[in-house]
Protein backbone atom coordinates (compact mmCIF):
# COMPACT_ATOMS: atom_id res chain seq x y z
CA UNK A 1 0.00 0.00 0.00
CA UNK A 2 1.58 3.30 -1.64
CA UNK A 3 0.34 5.42 1.87
CA UNK A 4 2.32 8.43 0.61
CA UNK A 5 0.87 8.28 -2.74
CA UNK A 6 -2.86 8.41 -2.08
CA UNK A 7 -2.55 10.81 0.88
CA UNK A 8 0.97 12.24 1.23
CA UNK A 9 0.42 14.87 -1.59
CA UNK A 10 -0.35 17.55 0.67
CA UNK A 11 -3.87 17.18 0.97
CA UNK A 12 -5.58 18.65 4.00
CA UNK A 13 -3.86 21.41 2.76
CA UNK A 14 -6.98 22.77 0.52
CA UNK A 15 -7.67 25.47 3.21
CA UNK A 16 -4.44 27.45 2.72
CA UNK A 17 -4.48 27.14 -1.55
CA UNK A 18 -5.79 30.56 -3.10
CA UNK A 19 -9.12 30.44 -4.23
CA UNK A 20 -9.54 29.45 -8.25
CA UNK A 21 -9.68 31.97 -10.45
CA UNK A 22 -12.65 30.37 -13.01
CA UNK A 23 -13.57 33.66 -14.29
CA UNK A 24 -13.13 32.51 -17.88
CA UNK A 25 -14.83 29.53 -17.48
CA UNK A 26 -11.95 27.80 -17.95
CA UNK A 27 -10.24 25.42 -15.66
CA UNK A 28 -7.42 23.87 -17.27
CA UNK A 29 -5.04 25.09 -20.09
CA UNK A 30 -2.40 23.05 -21.34
CA UNK A 31 -0.46 25.23 -24.60
CA UNK A 32 2.11 23.93 -27.00
CA UNK A 33 3.07 20.95 -24.65
CA UNK A 34 6.23 18.59 -25.77
CA UNK A 35 7.77 16.03 -23.36
CA UNK A 36 10.73 14.10 -24.56
CA UNK A 37 11.73 10.60 -23.22
CA UNK A 38 15.41 9.66 -24.56
CA UNK A 39 14.37 12.13 -27.88
CA UNK A 40 10.79 10.61 -28.46
CA UNK A 41 8.22 12.49 -28.17
CA UNK A 42 5.58 11.93 -25.75
CA UNK A 43 3.29 14.85 -26.27
CA UNK A 44 4.07 16.90 -29.34
CA UNK A 45 2.63 20.54 -29.21
CA UNK A 46 -0.20 19.01 -27.38
CA UNK A 47 -3.08 21.94 -26.54
CA UNK A 48 -5.86 20.95 -24.45
CA UNK A 49 -8.52 23.58 -22.69
CA UNK A 50 -10.97 21.47 -19.97
CA UNK A 51 -14.16 23.84 -19.03
CA UNK A 52 -15.15 24.53 -15.66
CA UNK A 53 -17.83 21.49 -14.41
CA UNK A 54 -17.56 19.70 -17.82
CA UNK A 55 -16.92 15.38 -18.38
CA UNK A 56 -14.22 15.19 -20.71
CA UNK A 57 -13.36 11.89 -21.76
CA UNK A 58 -9.44 11.13 -23.61
CA UNK A 59 -8.85 8.36 -25.80
CA UNK A 60 -6.23 7.15 -28.16
CA UNK A 61 -4.22 4.16 -28.75
CA UNK A 62 -1.48 2.80 -26.66
CA UNK A 63 1.38 5.31 -26.82
CA UNK A 64 -0.88 8.05 -27.60
CA UNK A 65 0.34 10.43 -24.47
CA UNK A 66 -2.61 9.99 -22.18
CA UNK A 67 -0.46 9.11 -19.15
CA UNK A 68 2.33 11.89 -20.07
CA UNK A 69 -0.57 14.61 -20.26
CA UNK A 70 -2.02 13.22 -16.43
CA UNK A 71 1.42 13.09 -15.42
CA UNK A 72 2.21 16.86 -16.61
CA UNK A 73 -0.89 18.19 -15.25
CA UNK A 74 0.00 16.66 -11.93
CA UNK A 75 3.33 17.25 -11.69
CA UNK A 76 5.05 14.30 -11.90
CA UNK A 77 6.63 15.12 -15.27
CA UNK A 78 7.65 18.45 -16.43
CA UNK A 79 7.52 19.21 -20.17
CA UNK A 80 10.11 20.35 -22.02
CA UNK A 81 8.44 23.52 -23.20
CA UNK A 82 4.83 25.26 -22.90
CA UNK A 83 2.85 26.16 -20.21
CA UNK A 84 0.38 24.44 -17.67
CA UNK A 85 -2.30 26.69 -15.86
CA UNK A 86 -5.20 25.85 -13.69
CA UNK A 87 -7.59 28.84 -13.81
CA UNK A 88 -6.31 31.75 -14.53
CA UNK A 89 -3.91 32.23 -12.13
CA UNK A 90 -2.31 28.93 -11.22
CA UNK A 91 1.34 27.73 -13.18
CA UNK A 92 1.24 24.46 -12.84
CA UNK A 93 4.48 24.40 -14.09
CA UNK A 94 6.03 26.32 -10.73
CA UNK A 95 4.05 23.59 -8.17
CA UNK A 96 5.11 20.37 -7.00
CA UNK A 97 3.14 17.07 -6.98
CA UNK A 98 2.13 17.93 -3.32
CA UNK A 99 1.34 21.63 -4.61
CA UNK A 100 -1.07 20.52 -6.84
CA UNK A 101 -2.87 18.35 -4.91
CA UNK A 102 -3.72 21.10 -2.49
CA UNK A 103 -4.82 23.67 -5.52
CA UNK A 104 -7.14 21.18 -5.58
CA UNK A 105 -6.51 18.32 -8.03
CA UNK A 106 -7.08 14.60 -7.41
CA UNK A 107 -6.29 12.01 -9.64
CA UNK A 108 -7.46 8.59 -9.45
CA UNK A 109 -5.10 5.84 -10.66
CA UNK A 110 -6.04 2.71 -12.84
CA UNK A 111 -5.52 0.47 -9.54
CA UNK A 112 -8.21 1.26 -6.45
CA UNK A 113 -5.24 2.07 -3.42
CA UNK A 114 -7.68 1.67 -0.50
CA UNK A 115 -6.35 0.78 2.31
CA UNK A 116 -7.56 -2.72 2.29
CA UNK A 117 -7.90 -3.66 6.44
CA UNK A 118 -9.54 -0.40 7.10
CA UNK A 119 -13.39 0.13 7.09
CA UNK A 120 -15.19 1.92 4.21
CA UNK A 121 -15.60 4.83 6.82
CA UNK A 122 -11.94 4.91 8.22
CA UNK A 123 -10.73 4.98 4.29
CA UNK A 124 -12.91 8.19 3.86
CA UNK A 125 -11.89 9.60 7.39
CA UNK A 126 -8.11 9.17 6.64
CA UNK A 127 -8.56 10.42 2.99
CA UNK A 128 -9.87 13.63 5.23
CA UNK A 129 -6.45 14.02 6.98
CA UNK A 130 -3.79 14.30 4.76
CA UNK A 131 -1.60 14.94 7.39
CA UNK A 132 -0.92 11.62 8.85
CA UNK A 133 0.26 12.98 12.08
CA UNK A 134 -3.33 13.92 13.00
CA UNK A 135 -4.50 10.36 11.70
CA UNK A 136 -4.67 9.01 15.76
CA UNK A 137 -6.71 11.89 17.49
CA UNK A 138 -8.88 12.15 14.03
CA UNK A 139 -11.76 10.07 15.42
CA UNK A 140 -12.68 11.71 18.72
CA UNK A 141 -11.97 15.33 16.95
CA UNK A 142 -14.47 14.36 13.84
CA UNK A 143 -17.07 17.72 13.87
CA UNK A 144 -20.37 17.66 12.75
CA UNK A 145 -19.36 18.88 9.64
CA UNK A 146 -16.78 16.52 8.63
CA UNK A 147 -19.47 13.72 9.66
CA UNK A 148 -22.23 15.27 7.35
CA UNK A 149 -19.38 15.28 4.34
CA UNK A 150 -18.61 11.56 5.04
CA UNK A 151 -22.29 10.79 4.98
CA UNK A 152 -22.47 13.14 1.87
CA UNK A 153 -19.65 11.59 0.39
CA UNK A 154 -21.31 7.65 1.09
CA UNK A 155 -24.22 8.51 -0.83
CA UNK A 156 -22.45 9.85 -3.84
CA UNK A 157 -20.64 6.55 -4.71
CA UNK A 158 -23.18 4.35 -3.39
CA UNK A 159 -21.64 2.90 -0.46
CA UNK A 160 -23.93 3.89 2.57
CA UNK A 161 -25.10 0.24 3.37
CA UNK A 162 -21.27 -0.70 3.66
CA UNK A 163 -20.16 2.04 5.57
CA UNK A 164 -18.68 -0.67 7.89
CA UNK A 165 -17.46 -2.95 5.77
CA UNK A 166 -13.28 -3.74 5.63
CA UNK A 167 -12.81 -1.94 2.18
CA UNK A 168 -10.46 -5.30 1.70
CA UNK A 169 -13.51 -7.17 1.42
CA UNK A 170 -15.40 -4.77 -1.58
CA UNK A 171 -15.86 -5.44 -4.76
CA UNK A 172 -13.44 -4.35 -7.33
CA UNK A 173 -16.23 -2.09 -8.51
CA UNK A 174 -16.85 -0.89 -4.86
CA UNK A 175 -13.07 -0.68 -4.34
CA UNK A 176 -12.60 2.12 -7.44
CA UNK A 177 -15.98 4.07 -5.88
CA UNK A 178 -14.26 3.93 -2.58
CA UNK A 179 -11.45 5.59 -3.74
CA UNK A 180 -12.89 8.05 -6.11
CA UNK A 181 -14.73 8.86 -2.64
CA UNK A 182 -11.48 9.17 -0.92
CA UNK A 183 -10.60 11.53 -3.52
CA UNK A 184 -13.84 13.69 -2.70
CA UNK A 185 -13.05 14.04 0.42
CA UNK A 186 -10.44 16.69 -0.26
CA UNK A 187 -13.35 18.34 -2.60
CA UNK A 188 -10.75 18.44 -5.97
CA UNK A 189 -11.86 21.07 -7.95
CA UNK A 190 -10.48 19.18 -11.12
CA UNK A 191 -10.43 14.92 -11.18
CA UNK A 192 -8.18 13.00 -13.39
CA UNK A 193 -9.69 9.45 -13.67
CA UNK A 194 -7.34 6.84 -15.21
CA UNK A 195 -9.69 3.95 -16.78
CA UNK A 196 -12.30 3.79 -14.18
CA UNK A 197 -14.05 0.24 -15.74
CA UNK A 198 -11.57 -1.41 -16.41
CA UNK A 199 -12.18 -5.18 -15.09
CA UNK A 200 -15.61 -3.93 -13.80
CA UNK A 201 -19.07 -5.95 -14.21
CA UNK A 202 -21.62 -4.46 -16.52
CA UNK A 203 -23.38 -3.41 -13.93
CA UNK A 204 -20.55 -1.97 -12.07
CA UNK A 205 -19.82 0.30 -15.52
CA UNK A 206 -23.26 1.45 -15.61
CA UNK A 207 -22.85 2.23 -11.75
CA UNK A 208 -19.84 4.42 -12.65
CA UNK A 209 -20.85 6.42 -15.44
CA UNK A 210 -23.95 7.37 -13.10
CA UNK A 211 -21.32 8.39 -10.72
CA UNK A 212 -18.91 10.41 -12.54
CA UNK A 213 -21.41 12.14 -14.47
CA UNK A 214 -23.13 12.98 -11.48
CA UNK A 215 -19.73 14.80 -10.45
CA UNK A 216 -19.50 16.82 -13.34
CA UNK A 217 -20.54 20.23 -13.02
CA UNK A 218 -19.50 20.85 -9.30
CA UNK A 219 -16.47 19.85 -10.41
CA UNK A 220 -14.48 19.09 -13.71
CA UNK A 221 -13.71 15.54 -14.37
CA UNK A 222 -11.20 14.41 -16.73
CA UNK A 223 -11.84 10.28 -17.78
CA UNK A 224 -9.09 8.80 -19.87
CA UNK A 225 -11.03 5.07 -21.17
CA UNK A 226 -10.18 2.42 -23.33
CA UNK A 227 -13.76 1.01 -23.54
CA UNK A 228 -15.40 2.96 -26.15
CA UNK A 229 -19.23 1.78 -24.90
CA UNK A 230 -18.39 3.88 -21.79
CA UNK A 231 -17.14 7.00 -23.41
CA UNK A 232 -20.17 6.81 -25.36
CA UNK A 233 -22.37 6.57 -22.55
CA UNK A 234 -20.67 9.37 -20.35
CA UNK A 235 -18.90 11.79 -22.78
CA UNK A 236 -20.30 15.39 -23.88
CA UNK A 237 -16.65 16.49 -25.56
CA UNK A 238 -14.33 13.53 -26.39
CA UNK A 239 -10.47 14.56 -27.53
CA UNK A 240 -8.62 11.82 -29.32
CA UNK A 241 -4.52 11.88 -28.62
CA UNK A 242 -2.46 10.37 -31.30
CA UNK A 243 1.59 10.61 -31.13
CA UNK A 244 1.34 13.10 -27.97
CA UNK A 245 -0.96 15.80 -30.42
CA UNK A 246 -4.65 15.86 -30.02
CA UNK A 247 -5.94 14.34 -33.25
CA UNK A 248 -9.73 15.32 -33.01
CA UNK A 249 -12.30 16.92 -30.60
CA UNK A 250 -15.86 17.16 -30.41
CA UNK A 251 -18.85 14.54 -29.72
CA UNK A 252 -18.36 11.07 -29.82
CA UNK A 253 -20.54 11.23 -33.04
CA UNK A 254 -18.05 13.66 -34.75
CA UNK A 255 -14.99 12.08 -33.48
CA UNK A 256 -15.86 8.63 -34.67
CA UNK A 257 -16.55 9.21 -37.94
CA UNK A 258 -13.66 11.69 -38.27
CA UNK A 259 -11.26 10.19 -41.20
CA UNK A 260 -8.36 10.65 -39.14
CA UNK A 261 -9.65 8.98 -36.19
CA UNK A 262 -10.64 5.78 -38.09
CA UNK A 263 -7.75 5.32 -39.70
CA UNK A 264 -5.36 5.57 -36.86
CA UNK A 265 -7.49 4.54 -34.04
CA UNK A 266 -11.36 3.25 -33.93
CA UNK A 267 -10.24 1.72 -37.80
CA UNK A 268 -7.81 -0.90 -36.32
N1 LIG B 1 9.44 7.41 -18.56
C1 LIG B 1 9.44 7.12 -19.87
N2 LIG B 1 10.60 6.87 -20.52
C2 LIG B 1 10.60 6.60 -21.83
N3 LIG B 1 9.50 6.56 -22.61
C3 LIG B 1 8.33 6.80 -22.01
C4 LIG B 1 8.23 7.09 -20.62
N4 LIG B 1 6.91 7.28 -20.33
C5 LIG B 1 6.22 7.12 -21.49
N5 LIG B 1 7.08 6.83 -22.48
C6 LIG B 1 6.69 6.61 -23.89
O1 LIG B 1 5.93 7.73 -24.30
C7 LIG B 1 4.85 7.31 -25.13
C8 LIG B 1 3.54 7.78 -24.55
O2 LIG B 1 3.25 7.01 -23.39
P1 LIG B 1 1.94 7.16 -22.50
O3 LIG B 1 2.06 6.17 -21.40
O4 LIG B 1 1.76 8.58 -22.14
O5 LIG B 1 0.81 6.73 -23.53
P2 LIG B 1 -0.72 6.32 -23.22
O6 LIG B 1 -1.54 7.03 -24.24
O7 LIG B 1 -1.02 6.55 -21.80
O8 LIG B 1 -0.71 4.76 -23.55
P3 LIG B 1 -1.61 3.57 -22.90
O9 LIG B 1 -2.98 3.71 -23.50
O10 LIG B 1 -0.91 2.36 -23.39
O11 LIG B 1 -1.57 3.73 -21.41
C9 LIG B 1 4.95 5.78 -25.25
O12 LIG B 1 5.60 5.48 -26.46
C10 LIG B 1 5.80 5.41 -24.06
O13 LIG B 1 6.56 4.24 -24.35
Amino acid sequence: MNVGRLLGQGQGQRSRAPKLDLSHNIILYLEDISVSFDGFKALNNLNLYIEAGELRCIIGPNGAGKTTMMDVITGKTRPDVGSAWFGQTVDLLTLSEPEIAAAGIGRKFQKPTVFPNHSVFENLELAMAGDKSVWKTLIAKLSGEQLGRIDEVLKIIGLTERVEALAGGLSHGQKQWLEIGMLLMQDPELLLVDEPVAGMTPQETEKTAELLTSLAGKHSVVVVEHDMAFVRSIARTVTVLHQGSVLAEGSMDQVQNDPKVIEVYLGD
